[in-house]
């Protein structure tokens, strides 16, 4: 077989999720093959520099629009905090490079849309690293729903509590903070991912804080045929059972630890296991060892001219944008 182009990375951002994302792609056992890290921006050279030095990167730019200007670079990873999500993926896109850009997109659907319409123009691919979606896991859990094995869903719940909201990112408005938009996506992600269809309605309830960031929240996803999707999630409580439950009238799946990043499953009949190993560089994040799955669906994408994932693409970016849109205006979120 011919061997693969590698693929050159430039890496936006040299913090806690780029560390991880850069670490858990060197994890890969064809990452020299089909990978390299060529160029690392930050807002500060040196410390792109930094970062350079740890993952091997040849290039560390002290602006990420040296990385849009530079004709190495063929994909981006979009690593910063929420508010530089548009107008970075849209800067790379306008420069002709595919895009992995951090979740979420942008807090409106309108806003996610205009940058996956620009890909599409622009015949590049866009992804939101929504990374649940790329575990071999994720595949699996969908298998087992479509089997029967189950039989009728009618019920999933998901829980995802963490102590985040004395993190800089989340209690600030003007940085886009909240838990709906950094946590509660991936509840919503999930029922998503089990129903594959829009709710008929939706019940939101959630807290503000002082800034008017939503700090927890409670959504009651109801579907046709009397299907419910109960989601729980809160940044102002100690870490608890982050578990998620698909119940059908013949067996459940029940993930129960870190659903959206899961290390395994116990399906009807057998028990999936994801084993991952470490990176160079110590992970900020638990299981981030599984962002090596993301890196690795840009490329088969890529090289096999698909620019629209089958496992996280438009149709699913837009179905979970639409009930966040949904939630933030039932429970008074604006940015
Ligand atoms: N998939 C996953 O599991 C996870 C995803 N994330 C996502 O990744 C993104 C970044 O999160 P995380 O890495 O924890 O964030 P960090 O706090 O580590 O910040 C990441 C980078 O964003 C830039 N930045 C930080 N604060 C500011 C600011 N006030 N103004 C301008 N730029 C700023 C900096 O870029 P520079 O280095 O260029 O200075 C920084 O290195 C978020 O959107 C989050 O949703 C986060 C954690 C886990
Ligand atoms: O995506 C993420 O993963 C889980 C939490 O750490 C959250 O803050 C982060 O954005």
């Amino acid at each position: 077989m011919a061997e693969e182009k590698v693929l050159n990375w430039g890496i936006c951002g040299a913090g806690k999720i780029s560390n991880d994302f850069c670490s858990a792609m060197m994890t890969l056992s064809r990452y020299e093959r089909e990978h390299k890290i060529t160029a690392i921006a930050a807002r500060s050279q040196e410390k792109a520099q930094k970062f350079a030095d740890i993952f091997e990167a040849p290039k560390a730019y002290g602006s990420y629009k040296d990385v849009a200007n530079d004709p190495d670079i063929e994909i981006v990873y979009i690593g910063v905090i929420h508010t530089e999500h548009v107008r970075l993926s849209m800067m790379m896109l306008e420069a002709g490079k595919h895009v992995v850009c951090e979740k979420p997109l942008a807090p409106t659907w309108q806003e996610c849309k205009k940058v996956l319409d620009y890909a599409k123009e622009k015949k590049l691919l866009f992804l939101e690293a929504v990374w649940s979606r790329f575990f071999p896991v994720y595949d699996a859990i969908k298998d087992e729903v479509n089997s029967g094995n189950l039989g009728d869903i009618s019920m999933v719940t998901t829980q995802f509590c963490i102590p985040i909201m004395s993190v800089e990112r989340l209690c600030r408005k003007d940085l886009m903070g909240g838990v709906l938009l950094d946590i509660g996506i991936y509840c919503i992600q999930f029922a998503c991912h089990v129903y594959g269809e829009m709710p008929e309605k939706i019940i939101a309830t959630g807290s503000l804080n002082e800034e008017g960031v939503d700090e927890d929240g409670c959504v009651i996803l109801l579907y046709s045929g009397n299907r419910k999707a109960s989601l729980v999630y809160s940044g102002k409580t100690a870490s608890g059972n982050n578990t998620a439950t698909i119940m059908g009238s013949k067996g459940q799946i029940f993930i129960d630890d870190c659903f959206w990043c899961p290390k395994s499953v116990k399906l009807t009949d057998t028990t999936l296991e994801n084993k991952i190993p470490e990176g160079p560089s110590p992970y900020n994040f638990y299981n981030s060892g599984g962002l090596r799955y993301e890196a690795d669906h840009a490329f088969k994408l890529i090289r096999s001219g698909q620019l629209d994932s089958p496992k996280y693409g438009y149709k699913d970016v837009e179905m979970i944008h639409k009930i966040i849109d949904e939630i933030s205006k039932q429970i008074g979120l604006k940015y």
